[in-house]
């Protein structure tokens, strides 16, 4: 892979993002990077970041940078090129797309956006689409990234979204690999970051919004929030909608301002406004572990797609069905028929989504990344509404340094629906774990909800299924499979909710 200088100028003209070049000496790149520790012979340097130091570009240099693209100019430096931008994320996403030879072109990607739902639709459409593709779809989600088929073209995602010359790179690397399907989460900072700018999609997904991600390093306002989300559609060929979103007009207005009115599908759960939709999904029949729903195609082009009729899930929840319905139409537009999308859909298992155990004495268990409000409400309610006689166990925490209103939001998600809570640690970061877990205590509605609170999580996870009888409903919440605590600035290991529980169950079934 490599650039030449004028090219790297000229795009950036054509984008209007030139403020100045300095050239000593023209020569081929033919490495990128915006780590000064990662720079390679001949390389670009971008100059990003709230903590960039003059001392990386330095070290960039020494290590055989040729070229830096930056948004000041530092005239310490001698010899070497300097491009001199007004936004240098977005000039790095459209070098990094061009260095990498637009890998994008040779994929048909599907992308979702949405405050929930996106990591697990993107695993179902996924699902369906290895079986279409011939095992030939990658994965950038927020759990891992799949850049090919063998298990060391597979390792575990820092981002939702990655930088966009790591996303371009790893585009590159699924091409060269085979790839031809690619489906990928899209996050609000990707956008606010400009780490996807110029990336356009095949199928780009509005799943759902509600208030999240706001705060000082993310986004100002939910103004602000809403906007990122929405540049998805304005850069994708097909647009797919779930009607039920708040702020459904905004959405619309947003996918009708580049797309024509036939390329944009809408979906909807029946029993809500369901009149100008393309696709319907209903609810069949849901055990402790699996459901079964169908979807119905409405209008002459969602009949064309060929996939509705009835489908099953090894995981509940209607958000699930949702989720679900999404990745249906997705794999349709794709190209995926019913029967192989009906078949595929029935065996994704999702890591730390609605994952159940099912044990002989001490009800059953789930273990779900739900960690805020919308997901928690979204999880309680569906399991109250349809096991309104079975008692609701819930393990829980909240993280330090980020997201504090959550405690005050699990408090009353937990006097909505639960009948039993067990607070305990999450992510404390910086903060005293007991003090969080009292935050979130005195906000609880004690007449309804009893409330105990074990720091070490294992053991509240152990406590939570000890006491819980055959019928209960045991959910531990908020960590999914991850696999560490983050304690004062450090991963500390830890064996993730599921294989706690699945310890605990062993040892009781012993
Ligand atoms: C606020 C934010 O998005 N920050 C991201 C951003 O940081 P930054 O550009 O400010 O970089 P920085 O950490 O200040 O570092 C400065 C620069 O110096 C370079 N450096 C550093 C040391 C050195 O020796 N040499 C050197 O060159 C670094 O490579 C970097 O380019 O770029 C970094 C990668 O270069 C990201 O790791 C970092 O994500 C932080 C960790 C993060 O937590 N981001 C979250 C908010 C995020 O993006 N989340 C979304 C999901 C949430 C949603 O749904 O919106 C996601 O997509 O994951
Ligand atoms: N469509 C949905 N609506 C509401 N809640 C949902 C939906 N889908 C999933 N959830 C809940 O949110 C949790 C996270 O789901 P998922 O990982 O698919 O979402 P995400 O958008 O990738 O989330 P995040 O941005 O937090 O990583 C799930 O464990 C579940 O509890």
């Amino acid at each position: 892979m490599t650039l030449i200088l004028n090219g790297c100028i000229l795009l950036l003209k054509e984008h209007q993002l030139l403020k100045q070049a300095d050239i000593v000496f023209d020569n081929e790149i033919t490495a990128v990077t915006y780590d000064s520790r990662t720079v390679q012979k001949d390389g670009m340097f971008f100059c990003k970041g709230t903590n960039f130091k003059e001392e990386y570009l330095v070290q960039a240099q020494k290590n055989g940078a040729t070229t830096y693209v930056s948004e000041i100019a530092y005239p310490n430096i001698k010899g070497m090129n300097a491009l001199i931008v007004n936004d240098v994320q977005k000039a790095m996403a459209l070098l990094g797309a061009a260095f990498y030879d637009y890998p994008q072109n040779k994929l048909f990607v599907i992308a979702f956006t949405g405050t929930k739902g996106k990591t697990t639709s993107a695993y179902f459409t996924r699902g369906i689409l290895q079986n279409y593709s011939n095992k030939k779809t990658a994965l950038f989600s927020t759990i891992d990234r799949i850049v090919g088929p063998k298990p060391e073209q597979r390792f575990k995602s820092d981002l939702t979204t990655p930088e966009s010359l790591d996303l371009f790179r790893d585009m590159r690397t699924a091409v060269d690999n085979g790839m031809t399907h690619l489906v990928m989460e899209v996050s609000s900072q990707a956008y606010k970051r400009n780490r996807v700018y110029g990336l356009h999609y095949d199928v780009g997904f509005f799943l759902n919004i509600s208030p999240d991600h706001i705060g000082p390093n993310e986004h100002p306002d939910f103004a602000d929030y809403l906007h990122c989300k929405l540049q998805l559609l304005v850069n994708s060929k097909y647009c797919v909608i779930n009607a039920d979103t708040a702020c459904f007009e905004e959405v619309y207005q947003a996918a009708k301002a580049t797309t024509a009115a036939d390329n944009i599908y809408l979906f909807a759960k029946k029993g809500k406004n369901t009149d100008n939709v393309d696709f319907v999904y209903s609810s069949q029949e849901a055990t402790l572990a699996d459901s079964e729903f169908s979807i119905i195609a409405q209008t002459v082009k969602a009949q064309a797609l060929n996939v509705a009729g009835l489908y099953q899930l090894s995981l509940i929840g209607d958000f699930n069905e949702s989720n679900a319905t999404a990745a249906v139409i997705g794999a349709g537009l794709a190209g995926a028929p019913y029967e192989l999308a009906k078949t595929s859909l029935a065996n994704v298992r999702i890591p730390g989504r609605m994952e159940t155990l099912k044990t002989q004495d001490h009800g059953t268990i789930y273990v779900d990344y739900a960690h805020n409000y919308a997901s928690m409400q979204a999880l309680l309610s569906f399991l109250k509404k349809n096991n309104p006689d079975k008692k609701i166990i819930v393990v829980v925490g909240s993280p330090g340094n980020k997201g504090v209103s959550r405690r005050a939001d699990f408090a009353k998600v937990l006097s909505e629906y639960a009948d039993f809570a067990y607070l305990t640690t999450d992510d404390p970061g910086f903060e005293d774990p007991a003090a969080i877990c009292a935050e979130i205590d005195e906000r609880i509605d004690h007449q309804k909800v009893a409330v105990q609170t074990i720091l070490d999580r294992f053991q509240a996870i152990a406590v939570a299924i000890k006491q819980s009888n055959p019928d209960d409903l045991v959910i531990l919440a908020g960590k999914g499979r991850d696999n560490y605590q983050k304690v004062a600035g450090e991963d500390q290991p830890y064996p993730d909710d599921f294989n706690v529980a699945k310890q605990i169950v062993l040892d009781l079934e012993d």
